[in-house]
């Protein structure tokens, strides 16, 4: 039995199947587990996911924490993860960038899956532990987990963005999902905008008595009345293992020369990375390059851009349709504005190894973090923390959440199309001492607002909000 139990979606781990059968785990990069190992390592710690393949049992003990599996089937995969997850909430709480579908048998998956979460949570967890919950997947599991255990202290956290009343209450399950999150003592969003929406929500839909009084940063949370208990409702921009980037980063600086040259040392390099997902605005700096070379205010024979792209919820029309835009989009700019020996696009469809990252980092004079919405943006803090050199420069779209902790970068509306041009022609060719100043801003701001700061705040909040509902039982 744990103290301390995370519940998410995925588990932390990758598995690997050795060719003589032997089978490794090996613990998954990600800002999660990197912010959440310290915790899981001084407590009798516990993660609830699932394995990301359909029925897996596997419960390894990896580095220290025990990893409960959940199993899911095929039929919950479609339903539950690429249907009611990413083909209805994702695109409702992302500005509807394409079109929610509301489906009914998808949102009774969504409930069963959010039950055997909740019910994995409730056997792995000591009495009293800490719970805390995670991401849009699981917002029923607040309220379930409580119903099975009112022993513990729950946290929930969203890592996407919480939307405006116009849109959530599209939802025909607004209520219930409402009702699910408010199973927590605290709630946590990354920027106050979401705390704020959620307040207003629950006020409106559910008519609650909930504060009015704007949230802080990891300040001045929120409060809801909910029958004897309050919830509290609060904003934890989440971040980075900024030093250890920094260092690992550092280590890389062969690498780094070798891939400007094996781009032919061209005078600017440009980098995206992102998972291949149509809020990331992969096209609209696509577009944007485009329309640069076609005015000639960029040189496509001096000029190299490497959008390095992982390939993501590959079974969902959604992004099937936005991969096809965006490989058009390279080989029309290829065939174009490229020779045969050096086309200006270079285009990678798999994920690269956490060094190569850190060295593509290193070698980019320039990373285009384009998206038309986005939760926080990890790639945005890592490429600051990387850049331990004051080198390069970084153009931020201000409709990521990392825009509000990041106002050095060169900030643009993904939205306006010269604006997006103007602010990369900017990052290119400012002076260096100006684009220097402005990443030595960056990286200091990734270095003293760490992932530490993230979890270490949440956890703190979290105990205050829920001793306060123990002392009223
Ligand atoms: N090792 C590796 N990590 C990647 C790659 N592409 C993206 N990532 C990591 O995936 C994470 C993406 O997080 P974020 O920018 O917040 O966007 P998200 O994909 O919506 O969670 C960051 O930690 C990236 O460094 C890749 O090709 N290789
Ligand atoms: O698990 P997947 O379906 O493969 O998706 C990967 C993760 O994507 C989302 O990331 C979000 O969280 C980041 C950290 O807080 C944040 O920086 C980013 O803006 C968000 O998009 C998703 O929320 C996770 O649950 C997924 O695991």
């Amino acid at each position: 039995m744990a103290d301390f139990v995370v519940v998410a979606n995925r588990l932390p781990v990758d598995k690997r199947i050795e060719p003589d059968g032997t089978v490794t785990y090996k613990r998954a990069p990600g800002g999660l587990v990197t912010a959440l190992t310290p915790t899981l390592a001084t407590h009798s710690g516990a993660w609830v996911g699932w394995s990301g393949a359909p029925n897996s049992t596997d419960d390894p003990r990896v580095d220290g924490i025990d990893l409960t599996s959940v199993p899911l089937t095929e039929a919950e995969i479609a339903d539950y993860y690429e249907g009611f997850a990413n083909s209805t909430l994702w695109p409702l709480y992302h500005d509807l960038l394409v079109e929610p579908v509301f489906d009914h048998d998808w949102w009774s998956t969504y409930v069963e899956v959010n039950r055997k979460f909740a019910q994995a949570a409730a056997d792995a967890a000591d009495r009293g532990a800490t719970v805390w919950i995670h991401d849009y997947q699981l917002q029923l599991v607040p309220q379930m987990l409580r119903d099975l255990r009112p022993d513990l202290r729950i946290g929930f956290f969203l890592h996407i963005p919480f939307p405006p009343y116009e849109l959530f209450t599209r939802l025909p399950w607004r209520e219930e999902l409402l009702r699910g999150l408010l199973g927590a003592d605290l709630i946590g969003f990354h920027l106050p905008g979401g705390a704020e929406n959620f307040l207003t929500l629950v006020r409106r839909v559910l008519k609650l008595d909930a504060s009015r009084d704007p949230v802080g940063v990891r300040d001045g949370l929120g409060a809801i009345r909910d029958g004897g208990r309050t919830v509290r409702v609060g904003s934890f921009p989440i971040s980075i293992d900024a030093a250890n980037v920094a260092e690992q980063a550092a280590a890389t600086t062969d690498r780094a020369a070798q891939i400007r040259a094996e781009l032919g040392n061209p005078s600017t390099i440009l980098l995206g990375v992102d998972r291949l997902d149509y809020t990331k605005g992969i096209d609209v700096r696509l577009d944007a390059l485009d329309a640069l070379f076609a005015a000639g205010r960029l040189d496509p024979a001096d000029t190299v851009f490497v959008q390095l792209a992982s390939p993501s919820r590959e079974n969902v029309d959604s992004y099937i349709a936005v991969r096809g835009r965006i490989e058009r989009a390279v080989a029309h700019i290829n065939g174009t504005h490229g020779t045969v020996a050096s086309p200006p696009i270079r285009y990678l469809l798999r994920p690269v190894a956490r060094d190569e990252l850190l060295a593509y980092f290193r070698a980019a004079d320039v990373m285009l973090v384009t998206p038309l919405r986005d939760g926080m943006n990890l790639v945005a803090k890592e490429y600051a923390a990387a850049r331990s050199d004051l080198g390069g420069a970084l153009v931020l779209s201000e409709f990521t959440g990392a825009a509000a902790e990041m106002d050095r970068a060169y900030l643009v509306n993904p939205y306006d199309p010269r604006d997006v041009q103007d602010m990369i022609v900017a990052a290119a060719t400012d002076p260096a001492d100006r684009r220097r100043e402005r990443m030595a801003a960056l990286h200091r701001q990734v270095v003293d607002f760490d992932v530490d700061l993230w979890s270490r705040s949440f956890l703190q909040c979290l105990a205050g909000a829920a001793a306060e509902n123990e002392s009223t039982r």
